[in-house]
């Protein structure tokens, strides 16, 4: 983050920052506010089979890749995680992120509690889980048609989604809601930095009490 880039002097690990939430409850408004806020972090870029939305970028948002390119990813190994997800599959490519993650790059990834629970299988303690709650299903029903990207079929089906995806609140290390969206990308960033701060993040601590110590 530019405001906190001239207090991080000590090298640190990097860590992956994850935000789940129902469909329509704020996740990708406030990954997209948190990436263009902060360098620090980078999106990791899922590949889906769901075809892209208007405005979606192929390499940006998504990797958009067909059901038989899936299936190959998934034979090689591509993937550090992968889920169905609606009608469709969902993965989180392995790509540069553990020899990021040394270099002190954060990651942020937009993925369900399924990716979420992989991914703290594979390396929890890299992983910080904050979930996203809408302030009421009413809202949440607003929200989806308001975005006018989805059918009422696909709105529908990811209002009965809701309530299994909220079930899983408590697996996560933070949970905001998202009523005002400057309140809660603030309550995002706070939990960003202090987890930044970790000792255990911080490997540059060593040398530097060391130095103090001599
Ligand atoms: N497990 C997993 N879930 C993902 C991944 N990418 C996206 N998702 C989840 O798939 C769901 C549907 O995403 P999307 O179709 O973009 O709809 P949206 O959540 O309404 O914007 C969301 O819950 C995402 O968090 C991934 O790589 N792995
Ligand atoms: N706090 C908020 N108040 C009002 N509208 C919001 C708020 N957060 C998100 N929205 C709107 O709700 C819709 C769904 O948000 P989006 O970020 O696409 O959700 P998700 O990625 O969780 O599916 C978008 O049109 C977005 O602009």
């Amino acid at each position: 983050m530019s405001d906190t880039k001239s207090t991080d002097k000590l090298a640190r690990r990097g860590l992956l920052f994850i935000l789940s939430s129902p469909s329509g409850a704020g996740k990708t408004t406030l990954s997209r506010k948190l990436l263009r806020k902060d360098e620090d972090i980078q999106l990791s870029v899922s590949a889906t089979t769901r075809p892209p939305r208007p405005g979606e970028v192929d390499g940006k948002d998504y990797y958009f890749v067909s059901d038989a390119e899936f299936d190959r990813m998934i034979e090689e190994d591509d993937f550090y995680e992968w889920a169905h997800v609606f009608d469709h599959r969902y993965g989180t490519p392995k790509g540069a992120i553990r020899e990021g993650l040394k270099r002190g790059q954060d990651y942020l990834f937009d993925i369900d509690w399924q990716g979420t629970q992989q991914l703290k299988q594979k390396d929890d303690q890299d992983v910080v889980t904050v979930f996203v709650l809408p302030p009421s299903l009413t809202e949440l029903r607003r929200r989806l048609e308001s975005r006018g990207q989805d059918t009422a079929e696909v709105i529908d089906g990811r209002m009965q989604r809701a309530r299994d995806e909220i079930s899983h609140w408590a697996e996560y290390d933070y949970v905001v809601v998202n009523d005002d969206m400057d309140a809660c990308f603030a309550q995002v960033c706070e939990i960003l930095h202090a987890e930044r701060m970790r000792r255990k993040r911080q490997t540059g601590l060593i040398p530097f009490v060391r130095e103090l110590m001599v």
